[in-house]
């Protein structure tokens, strides 16, 4: 079996998205293969391909209790560790393939990541809620290199500009900068700088929060490997929590985004975050190269 698929025959695929995130899902149980960098570049090329932010991948479980794994590609063909609204994407693509082949789903069931093994539950009209996993702070663990310990908030400088944000792993790293105006937010100009800041090894996904109230943040994020998207589950986990660390929110949020709401709780440091949020199947397709 080929370490890569190429595309080389005709690709089977669902268009799917959560909360404006959208994704081209890929069948893979039963095969030892990855879809090549090119290939997630050119499905992703919103001109000469079907068009989405991130391909996500459904593989087989490797010896876990997990009815699937899910992997992620960026539109750039990079891979991440995590993608909350493609998490529940994959979970609503399983219950409706089991549905197809005449099984049920569990209301609960397990999904695993490229970071580990996610609780899933079924909320019903195609809304799922993830335990994502507990943040991480440690700056190793994110990585952001230059800071020996975790800090509310970090600064760095590039080209006598200085960047003030807060940092977390999700799984996937995530800068997180607060701002008193979402809409004017420098998006654009200040995330494409920390993506490729020193301090960041992997690049990072930049989130800019504004705290509306203690129970509702509202986020645009720019992802790594994309751009700015409508929607980034893992960014609302990564706001959601900064804020929640530094006490500035709830424990139990609304996260406001361009493309829709998420619901981030997380009652406690030392336990894991969910987020609950919407998922809607767009189109089935047959991709030819
Ligand atoms: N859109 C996703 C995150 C996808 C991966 C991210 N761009 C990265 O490179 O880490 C989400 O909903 O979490």
């Amino acid at each position: 079996m080929a370490e890569h698929v190429h595309a080389r025959k005709p690709v089977r695929f669902s268009k799917m998205h959560g909360a404006g995130n959208d994704f081209v899902v890929l069948d893979l149980r039963g095969a030892a293969a990855a879809p090549s960098p090119e290939l997630c570049r050119v499905l992703a090329d919103r001109h000469v391909g079907v068009g989405c932010d991130q391909i996500l991948t459904v593989e087989d479980a490797h010896g876990s209790d997990a009815v699937a794994r899910y992997r992620i590609w960026n539109a750039d063909g990079s891979s991440s560790q995590q993608c909350g609204n493609g998490a529940r994407c994959i979970a609503a693509w399983l219950v409706r393939d089991a549905q197809g082949n005449g099984r049920e789903l569990a209301r609960d069931f397990l999904l695993d990541s490229p970071v580990g093994t996610h609780a899933v539950t079924q909320l019903g009209e195609g809304r799922y809620r993830i335990v994502m996993g507990t943040p991480r702070f440690a700056p190793a663990s994110i990585p952001l290199h230059g800071f020996a310990g975790a800090q509310d908030e970090y600064v760095v400088e590039r080209n006598d500009s200085v960047f003030t944000f807060g940092a977390v792993s999700m799984g996937n790293p995530h800068a997180v900068i607060e701002v008193e105006d979402v809409d004017a937010a420098p998006v654009e100009t200040v995330a494409p700088v920390l993506q490729s800041h020193a301090a960041f090894p992997e690049s990072v996904n930049v989130g800019f929060a504004h705290v509306e109230s203690r129970q509702r943040i509202r986020l645009r994020v720019y992802e790594r490997g994309v751009g700015e998207t409508l929607a980034c589950g893992s960014g609302a986990c990564a706001a959601a929590a900064v804020l929640m660390r530094r006490g500035r929110v709830d424990r139990d949020v609304t996260v406001a985004l361009p493309g829709g709401d998420l619901q981030i709780s997380w009652p406690a440091d030392d336990v894991p975050l969910t987020m609950s949020g919407p998922t809607a199947f767009v189109f089935e397709g047959e991709w030819n190269q």
